[in-house]
């Protein structure tokens, strides 16, 4: 065990430490003095005008110095929280930021940084350069104890070779009740998982391991010591963090900022499309086929569906004479214009054939067909015409509403959102765009018009997007607009100068607020214009419960991400998505062949051994090939299996709850029970404050990746019916728990829960 220190040696090692502690909050608040006053400075700077490339200049580093103000603020809990001795003599500080004293040399070190490294990796058998790993516990600007580990192997016995870093800290993180929210981990970072974290950027990296193993939690600290190490490439284009629902997002969503970084994306395959949000999932049936890759297919010849051909020859008809007539208007000559239906077909071919989006080739079909029918307007007046006037004859042409409609009808310009709505509520127009799938595989697709986004509609919509293109040029009124928002920005960062006599909390705001306010240019952050544009190309994209991701959602991802640079974060053995998952190599060979690897994570940080026994004998009936991670705790209470009827469950709850005290609860019910146990337990919905509530109501899906002090499994024979990857849901359930397990049935308990305590 690590060698705590008897009364007056600790009494001297905290004096020690505490004023060291001092010195370092000291260099904190001297480092936000000086970037507040380089903030405040770069704002005021030229704000008469100057050089556009001052002007630019000047937003860059205002952001910069708005950026790292917000990093420092971020940092004031658990600033420094190790050091490091090494056989050489030299000490390092290790802390959430790296710090320099007045003359400039390194006073504390970040945790990212290279020097850094050994606190996390040393271990007793291998401990590399160090002699000594010290982690701090702090309280506010406290020092409140000490937790050493002395590598001198010599005075080790054998058993005591711990392979784990910093057991004491490691184990008092564990012990903390649950907020609902998930915490970041520098200070106990594990080296299995530091190699994940500092994984090179370069190529797919997939983080495999059971439930609990801290995949996502080594993926978000991935996140922080990329855009530490890359930041000139990431701050820039950001990361983008894919989740398997809005709860999920909503857990992790702390992290990162905790950690001082603000360039990320948090976000769902059914909120990658702007403007949509796709909340409801389909039916298995329906998801297997929308997450296919035939349907990539489908979306692209339900486009040129939209692109057609008239009947015989193209006839419009429009009013060339009218008058007034008791008030109302009566067309007293019409015209009718002809182009021939080869023109047209010829006319579809060349837009085709140009390899443009289709909203954008509908400007060379619509021209082509203008010209003839200008020519034939041009005939039938008898009036020889020379080419500036059929342009204007095309024109006036394109002005008529009947022309318009007759195109449109023709080769309309489409939302992707009108595309695939269409698509999916027309029998008729799936028969013609999916004839490769089989009957019932179209009947599996459709859906009354109207219907709301699901999430497999989200890359159909990409798809579309990509195929549709937008024929939108900037309109000079646009521009106006933007440069007069801009101006209007900068008064208000000049505003802002006002607030740099107050606190630090208030300075902060005003600076985030001007980020905010701002609709383009630098300081609107990275994430914010990357989240509201579909065709952004980010730096580095993060998949957690990457198992669930149907083909066609990998597409969607893959093209926010040309690079390649990828982090793959999930479980097979937790596949519940009937479109998701079997192999790594399946979904990653057909973008990154020979470039991925994987990590694995073994060491199960949740779940104590005495429930995780109960977990390995459900992943032994589902997944017999895998096997189940280690719990490096144990002592947990006894999980149980009471018989009892749904209406007992309300006094099970209270139980319960006031065993686990401040903790949170979750009772995870079959899909098919999820409305009523909720109306039973007085629940709301499950989205998105249910992690607020000492009591969340969540089926297997909702509860995938969260994490609770205790957890009633509702009904397991229910869960293992309810769907075709039943037993994979069943094995998420059952490893939610940080202490207790209850599994609740009236009639079957299934065989592969037998080991549990009966009640
Ligand atoms: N090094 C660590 N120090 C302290 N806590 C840790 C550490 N690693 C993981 N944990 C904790 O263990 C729990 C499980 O971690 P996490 O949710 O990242 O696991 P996971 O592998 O993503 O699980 P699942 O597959 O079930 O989603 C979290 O509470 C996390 O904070």
């Amino acid at each position: 065990m690590g060698s705590r220190q008897p009364g007056p040696a600790l009494a001297e090692a905290l004096l020690t430490e505490q004023t060291r502690l001092t010195a370092l909050y000291d260099r904190l608040d001297a480092a936000r003095e000086r970037t507040r006053a380089a903030l405040a400075a770069a704002l005021a700077g030229g704000t008469a005008g100057g050089t556009h490339q001052a002007r630019l200049e000047r937003d860059v580093s205002a952001a910069e110095h708005a950026r790292r103000l917000a990093q420092l603020s971020a940092v004031e809990h658990g600033l420094c929280f190790g050091r490091t001795d090494d056989a050489e003599g030299r000490t390092l500080y290790i802390g959430r930021t790296g710090l320099r004293g007045a003359d400039g040399e390194i006073v504390l070190t970040d945790w990212r940084a290279p020097a850094a490294r050994p606190f996390y990796t040393a271990t007793p058998a291998d401990p590399g350069p160090l002699v000594r790993r010290r982690h701090l516990h702090t309280r506010e600007r406290t020092v409140v104890g000490l937790d050493d580990e002395v590598f001198d192997l010599d005075r080790l016995a054998e058993p005591d070779r711990r392979t784990l870093v910093g057991e004491a800290a490691l184990m008092a993180a564990l012990r903390r009740g649950r907020t609902g929210r998930m915490s970041q981990v520098v200070a106990t970072i594990q080296a299995e998982q530091d190699r994940v974290i500092r994984s090179g950027l370069a190529g797919a990296l997939v983080v495999e391991g059971g439930p609990g193993t801290g995949k996502t939690v080594a993926a978000l600290h991935r996140a922080a010591y990329l855009l530490y190490t890359h930041r000139e490439v990431l701050s820039r284009r950001g990361i983008l963090v894919i989740g398997p629902t809005a709860l999920f997002s909503r857990y992790i969503g702390q992290v990162l900022p905790s950690l001082g970084e603000t360039d990320v994306v948090v976000a769902t395959v059914g909120e990658l499309h702007p403007g949509v949000r796709a909340g409801a999932d389909d039916p298995p049936a329906a998801a297997v086929v929308k997450g296919d890759l035939r349907m990539a297919a489908v979306v692209a010849a339900a486009v040129r569906d939209r692109q057609r051909l008239p009947d015989g020859d193209l006839e419009v008809s429009f009013p060339v004479r009218t008058s007034l007539r008791g008030g109302v208007e009566v067309v007293v000559e019409e015209m009718t214009v002809r182009a021939s239906r080869a023109v047209c077909a010829a006319a579809r071919d060349r837009a085709r054939r140009s390899g443009r989006p289709h909203n954008v080739a509908r400007r060379l079909f619509v021209l082509d067909v203008l010209r003839a029918l200008a020519a034939d307007e041009a005939a039938r007046l008898d009036a020889p015409a020379d080419a500036e006037d059929l342009a204007y004859a095309r024109k006036v042409l394109w002005s008529r509403p009947q022309v318009r409609e007759a195109l449109d009808a023709l080769w309309p310009d489409l939302t992707p959102e009108r595309l695939v709505g269409d698509l999916l509520s027309d029998p008729q127009a799936l028969d013609r765009a999916a004839p490769r799938l089989t009957a019932a595989e179209r009947g599996a697709l459709l859906r009354p018009p109207g219907s709301p986004w699901t999430t497999g509609d989200v890359p159909l919509l990409d798809e579309a997007a990509e195929l549709l293109g937008v024929d939108d040029p900037v309109s000079p009124a646009a521009e106006r607009a933007a440069a007069d928002a801009r101006r209007k920005e900068e008064a208000y960062a000049r505003g802002v100068l006002e607030f740099t006599g107050l606190a630090e909390d208030e300075m902060m705001e005003a600076a985030a607020l001007a980020e905010r306010h701002r609709p383009a240019g630098p300081h609107v952050t990275t994430a914010e214009r990357a989240a509201a544009d579909r065709t952004w190309v980010y730096g580095h994209v993060i998949v957690d419960e990457a198992q669930e991701l149907s083909a066609m959602a990998w597409r969607t991802v893959m093209r926010r991400i040309p690079a390649r640079s990828l982090t793959v974060v999930g479980d097979l053995a937790q596949t519940g998505s009937a479109a998701g998952a079997r192999s790594w190599g399946e979904v990653l060979d057909p973008y990154v062949a020979g470039r991925w690897r994987v990590e694995r994570l073994q060491v199960n940080y949740r779940t104590p051994a005495e429930i995780m026994e109960v977990a390995a004998d459900v992943l032994a009936a589902v997944a017999p090939d895998r096997r189940p991670p280690e719990s490096v705790r144990e002592g947990g209470d006894r999980p149980r299996a009471v018989r009892a009827s749904a209406g007992r469950l309300p006094a099970l709850v209270e139980q319960e709850l006031e065993a686990v005290g401040e903790g949170r609860l979750a009772v995870i019910v079959p899909a098919a029970r999820h409305a009523e146990v909720s109306a039973a337990l007085a629940a709301g919905p499950s989205e998105p404050a249910a992690l607020d509530r000492p009591v969340a109501v969540l089926t297997p899906a909702s509860a995938k990746g969260l994490e609770f002090d205790a957890v009633i499994v509702v009904e397991p024979a229910q869960i293992l019916a309810c769907s075709p990857r039943g037993g994979q849901d069943l094995y998420v359930a059952v490893t939610r728990a940080t202490r207790r397990l209850t599994v609740v049935f009236a009639d079957d308990l299934p065989p592969m829960l037998s080991r549990l305590a009966r009640h």
